[in-house]
This record gives structure tokens, sequence and C-alpha cells, in this order.
């Protein structure tokens, strides 16, 4: 294979209201798993955005010279708009005809194979977001961009849907995913990006990223990460997006919050 990375974002910046959410952000995505983390209202989703092409940047480019095959990307949302009235089978059958992929083994594949005729609206959160898995891995794309798969699982279900995504990464397949179960993303994660206030304070594969900080785990490479970045930025607690919430979610956790345990996310659905 040539090296060329799966996809690549080369100094792209997002503004919301004037305000940069993602601020000059370079990254190169390469085959196998990636995890981005970071407070909430980091950036996060707006970068996973921006890097499928769901979220147009303000500047900067975004390329996807890896990403190939009739579905090169695959994209699970933090909120997945189901369409009602479907069974879990007809709402992935519809999806998979276009890819030429089998419904029933993409509901194996996230553990939903007893839920296929039940309808979507009558399936839990969880569910749906393994769903959601489902649809964004159907067609084997050789991008697969997930945001926050783990989020309103069940212990068990959080580990399954990591690992049914991890599954998907090879040698020719990346697959980006925000979360923050940092447990999942020491146990699954190739490469870690750590975000902080838009910007990227630390990236790379994880065991080089703990050995150049010094730490044992994602855990501490977060808290010393997201660190530097804000103490560079001088305001503890602030960021850029305070007031520029559009969807009631972004509630902060301030620096000193427990980071595997996401507030915004959970209890939406
Ligand atoms: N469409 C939008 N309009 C205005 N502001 C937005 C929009 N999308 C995101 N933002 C703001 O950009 C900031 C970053 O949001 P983003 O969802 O990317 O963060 P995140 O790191 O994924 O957060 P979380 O961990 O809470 O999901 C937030 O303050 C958010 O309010």
């Amino acid at each position: 294979m040539p090296d060329e990375p799966v996809a690549a974002l080369s100094e792209v910046t997002r503004t919301y209201g004037g305000v940069p959410v993602l601020d000059s952000v370079t990254l190169a995505v390469e085959p196998g798993v990636t995890a981005v983390i970071g407070p909430n209202g980091s950036g996060k989703s707006t970068l996973l955005r921006a890097l499928v092409g769901a979220t147009e940047p303000t500047a900067g480019e975004v390329r996807h010279p890896g990403a190939t095959g009739p579905k090169p990307i695959g994209y699970l949302p933090q909120r997945v708009p189901f369409r009602e009235g479907f069974t879990a089978r007809e709402t992935l059958a519809f999806y998979a005809r276009l890819v030429g992929d089998d419904p029933d083994a993409a509901l194996e594949r996230v553990g939903l194979g007893d839920a296929g005729d039940r309808r979507v609206e009558a399936l839990s959160g969880g569910m749906r977001r393994l769903l959601g898995i489902a649809q964004a891995v159907l067609g084997d794309p050789s991008l697969v961009a997930l945001d926050e798969p783990a989020s309103g699982l069940d212990p068990g279900m959080r580990e399954r849907a990591f690992r049914a995504a991890a599954e998907r990464a090879d040698a020719d397949t990346a697959v980006a995913i925000t979360s923050h179960a940092l447990d999942l993303v020491d146990e699954h994660a190739d490469r870690v990006v750590v975000l902080d206030r838009g910007s990227v304070s630390a990236a790379g594969p994880l065991d080089d990223l703990l050995d150049q900080r010094g730490v044992a785990d994602v855990s501490e490479l977060y808290r010393v990460a997201a660190g530097e970045t804000g103490a560079r930025a001088g305001d503890e607690g602030e960021g850029p997006d305070d007031e520029d919430e559009s969807d009631g979610e972004g509630e902060r956790d301030g620096g000193d919050a427990e980071p595997d345990v996401h507030v915004t996310g959970v209890s939406d659905r």
C-alpha cells in the first residue's frame, strides 16, 4: 500500500459565530483504531464531522486518499435519525441493498440478532446506538467514523460495541472513534488524539504517547495532555464555545470531573 493515510486534515479550522471550535487541526488518519478523546465541548464531534465531510471546514482541507470502494466512508453521528415505522432489519436492509451487504449479518455483528423484527422506535437507546454502528459499517468502508459508539450502553454492550468497531480496522481500514470511555480506548485504540479547546494537544500511536508523557494509561494521558493546552490557554474551565450551544449539549467538565463520564449523550435517548 502507498504511504498515504486513509484520510488527512490539513490546518482545518471550523468556526461557529466567528468562534473557532476547531483551530488549525492537522491530522493523518492511518489504518487501525484512532480514538479521539477530550473534554466535553473540545471539538471531537466537529472533528469527526469534518473528517467525514458532514461539516464543511471554515478553512483548511480534508482529503480521503485511502477511502475507496462503493462505500468509502461510514459514519455514526451522535444522534442517529432513524425513520420510524420500520424494523431494525428493514432499516439495515435499505442501506445494505445499496452496498451489497447482508442486513442479518450486520445485526449479528453488533449483537442485535434477536431484535431484527422490532421497530426502531421500540428499541432502547443503547440498541439504537448498536443499530447505528451496524449501519455505519455496512459495505465495509475504508474509513469508519463513530461518534461515541459506547454512549448509553450497559457494560457488556459498550465492550461489544467497541470490539465490533475495532474489529473493522485492518491494514487498509481506519476506524476513528470519539469516546469518553477511556478504559475501552486503552484496550482497543492503536492511536490516540487528545483534543482540547479545538486544538490537538497530543496525537500518535498510543504506546509512543504513553512513553513520551511517562504515563501508564489513557486516563493519565488525558489528564496530562488536556492540562497542557489548559495551561497554555491560562483559563482552566473556560472554552471558546461557552455561549454557543446550538443543541442543549455541551455541559463542561471544568477540568476536574471524571473524564470517562460523558454527561451529554447518555441521557438523550
Ligand atoms: N452547529 C453548531 N452550531 C453552533 N455551535 C456548535 C455547532 N456544533 C458544535 N458547536 C459547538 O462547538 C463546540 C464543540 O462541540 P463538539 O460537539 O464538537 O464537542 P465534543 O468534544 O464532541 O463535545 P461532547 O464531548 O460534549 O460531545 C461546542 O461548544 C458546541 O456547542
